[in-house]
Formats: C-alpha cells, sequence, structure tokens
C-alpha cells in the first residue's frame, strides 16, 4: 500500500533523510521510529505530498507523490504533529470545512461526521469552539479529521505527544482498532508506543534506517544475544580489533569507562572462558567479566545515537550492528 524507495531529502547542504526504503502492506500498522531530528517529519511530509524528495520514489496505493499528488491525497488520512485545527471553528463547523474540501456533500458529509465524531468519541463537545477543547480532544479532533473519508492510509506523526496517560490509552487503542482495515505509519520516539500499537517498527536515526522487524522480533533478538561487558587494566588502543578476531565474537564497543568494552557474541555461545583466557594470556589485566542483558530500549537508544558515531549500513540488522567507538557497556 506504502513503497518508499531510496528517498533523500535535502535542505541546502544538509540531508535530513538519506535513501530511505519501506513499505507497508494493507493493514498494516508501522511504526516509525527515531529521536528528535531522526527525519521522520521529513518522511511523512514527502509520502503526503507536502514536498517532493530531492531522490528516489514513494508511492501511495500505486500513486506516485511526486507525480500523482492527488490521487495519493485522496487516499490519505494525515495528522500532523500539531493538529491543523480552527480554534474560531467548533468541531462540527470543522469538520464540515474539511469534508467539504475532500469534495463530500450531503448525506455523504454527515453521514461521515457523524460516524468520524462517533468514533473519536466527540459526541458531548461537537457544538464546542475547538480553541476552547483541552489538548487531547483537539488531537481527537485532528484525528477525526484525518479519518473523516475513511482513507485507506493514515500517516500519523507523534499522535500521543501531549496527552494524558488515560488519552494516550485511548489514542493507542483507536490506532490498534485500525489495523488490519487501514495501513496506518505511526511516527513515534516513544518506544513503547511502538511496540503497544504497532506490527513492525522501522527504526530511523540521522535520516538513515537502522533497523526494521515486529517489535516481537527485534525483542527476541535481544534477548537472545550474548552480551560480556568486559574491564581491564591495560588494553592496547586496539584491543577492539584483537577482540573481534576471537571466534564468536560479532562486534566490540569501547565503553564510556576507559578500559570497559561490550562484546557481542554470536547467539547460544557462552565466550566467557574464551575471551577471559584471550584477555589474561596477553596481559591485559582482566579486572571484570559478566553477561550483561541489553533490553530493546538499549538497542534503540544504539542505533539512534547517530551524534555519537553510529556508522550503519541501511537496513542493517540488529543481529549483527555495526561498531561505534561510542557504545557503553551498561544495560
Ligand atoms: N525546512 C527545513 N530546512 C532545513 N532543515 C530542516 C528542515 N526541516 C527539517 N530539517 C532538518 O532535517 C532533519 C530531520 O528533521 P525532521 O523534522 O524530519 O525530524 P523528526 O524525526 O521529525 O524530528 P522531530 O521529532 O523533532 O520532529 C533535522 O536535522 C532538521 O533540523
Amino acid at each position: 500500500m506504502i513503497e518508499v524507495q531510496n528517498i533523500t531529502k535535502r535542505y541546502g547542504h544538509h540531508t535530513a533523510i538519506d535513501r530511505v526504503t519501506f513499505s507497508v502492506a494493507k493493514g498494516e500498522v508501522l511504526a516509525f521510529l527515531g529521536p528528535n531530528g531522526a527525519g521522520k517529519t521529513t518522511t511523512m511530509r514527502i509520502l503526503t505530498c507536502f514536498m517532493p524528495a530531492t531522490e528516489g520514489t514513494a508511492r501511495v496505493a500505486g500513486f506516485d507523490c511526486a507525480d500523482q499528488p492527488l490521487e495519493v491525497k485522496r487516499r490519505i488520512g494525515y495528522l500532523p504533529e500539531t493538529p491543523p485545527v480552527y480554534q474560531e471553528f467548533t468541531v462540527t463547523e470543522y469538520l464540515t470545512f474539511v469534508g467539504r474540501l475532500r469534495g463530500m456533500a450531503g448525506r455523504n458529509l454527515t453521514t461521515a461526521l457523524d460516524q468520524s465524531i462517533g468514533r473519536l468519541e466527540l459526541g458531548t463537545v461537537r457544538h464546542r469552539l475547538i480553541g476552547n477543547l483541552s489538548r487531547g480532544y483537539r488531537q481527537r479532533v485532528g484525528l477525526a479529521q484525518a479519518l473523516l473519508h475513511d482513507p485507506p492510509v493514515l500517516i500519523l506523526d507523534e499522535p500521543t505527544v501531549g496527552l494524558d496517560p488515560k488519552q494516550i490509552i485511548e489514542i493507542r487503542e483507536l490506532i490498534k482498532s485500525l489495523a488490519g482495515s487501514h495501513s496506518v505509519i505511526l511516527s513515534t520516539h516513544i518506544l513503547p508506543e511502538a511496540t503497544a500499537v504497532c506490527q513492525r517498527v522501522v527504526i530511523i536515526s540521522g535520516g538513515r534506517i537502522v533497523a526494521e522487524d515486529t517489535p516481537e522480533q527485534l525483542s527476541a533478538r535481544l534477548r537472545q544475544s550474548e552480551k560480556i561487558s568486559v574491564t581491564m587494566k591495560r588494553p592496547p588502543v586496539d584491543a577492539d580489533a584483537k577482540l573481534r578476531s576471537i571466534p564468536g565474537v560479532l562486534n566490540v564497543f569501547s565503553g564510556q569507562n576507559p578500559g570497559t568494552v561490550l562484546i557481542e557474541c554470536v547467539l547460544g555461545q557462552d565466550l566467557r572462558d574464551d575471551i577471559a583466557r584471550f584477555v589474561v594470556s596477553n596481559g591485559w589485566g582482566l579486572l571484570e567479566l559478566r553477561t550483561i542483558s541489553m533490553t530493546l530500549e538499549d538497542v534503540f537508544l544504539r542505533l539512534t545515537r547517530e551524534e555519537e558515531g553510529l556508522s550503519q549500513a541501511a537496513g542493517t540488522p540488529l543481529a549483527d550492528p555495526a561498531p561505534t567507538s561510542q557504545e557503553t557497556t551498561q544495560p
């Protein structure tokens, strides 16, 4: 339903997104997860035909976002980060206005309005001015306008930001209820949101996709990953490279504490013995060696710490991450 192929967007000399590729199937809810400035909004704006990509193609329901924007927009409901609501309108006035912009009229419009108001539980406030509504209700009005024309594709940019916990749960439940009948991209920087609501997660950092999988697979890989933290008294400058030569070692990351490294090992192999012998036989002074378990959050942080030297190739699987010199060894 959504096909994004190698899109790059440059603002002047700044590359906001770099060869981003992903797809969303019919009825699937995809989380687009990344820290601030990762390139989420830029990607959403290209998909919603707000602006063109510098390179690459984006297609929605078979239509090209750059060449067939009207066809694309007909099939998309978009909730930007700040809901595009007019404070001076009542909820009904505003949704009627949006419906007319979408070419709806008469019975069609009335039915769509009632459905949308019912779905978002806006009945009690439908005649109130939007400017007098709480942040949560305004967000619901924003969602109501996105759903009004019952589009097959929904693009929601940080839909729960600024909501209270009860409202967050309600909005998440609503998004979950859209799965199956709608293809949804949910942009978020909140990891639990991605795992709670979505069937698949794309992690973007520094404008590049650094991981893509189901939340279950991401978690499972981490649970099964073998991670060993080693602290040495006298490691040589090339200790990382040397440790990487031990059979079964996938990657070695330098820790923030001098002398500490995090070693990632092949799944299912306990290399503590090999590593201990290697360090001791080289006379590096073994001070501490322990296995650590990384949570999904840890890996998300590592993958998204682009300012700290991340150099992952796009789509690199989590089980085989590229080394970064800034890795911490704390779980
Ligand atoms: N109009 C613009 N001109 C120049 N640079 C821009 C523009 N819009 C975004 N950027 C830059 O592009 C990068 C990606 O921004 P983008 O807004 O897409 O990130 P984001 O993941 O949506 O972050 P946030 O969650 O903070 O909105 C950032 O470095 C940002 O400063």
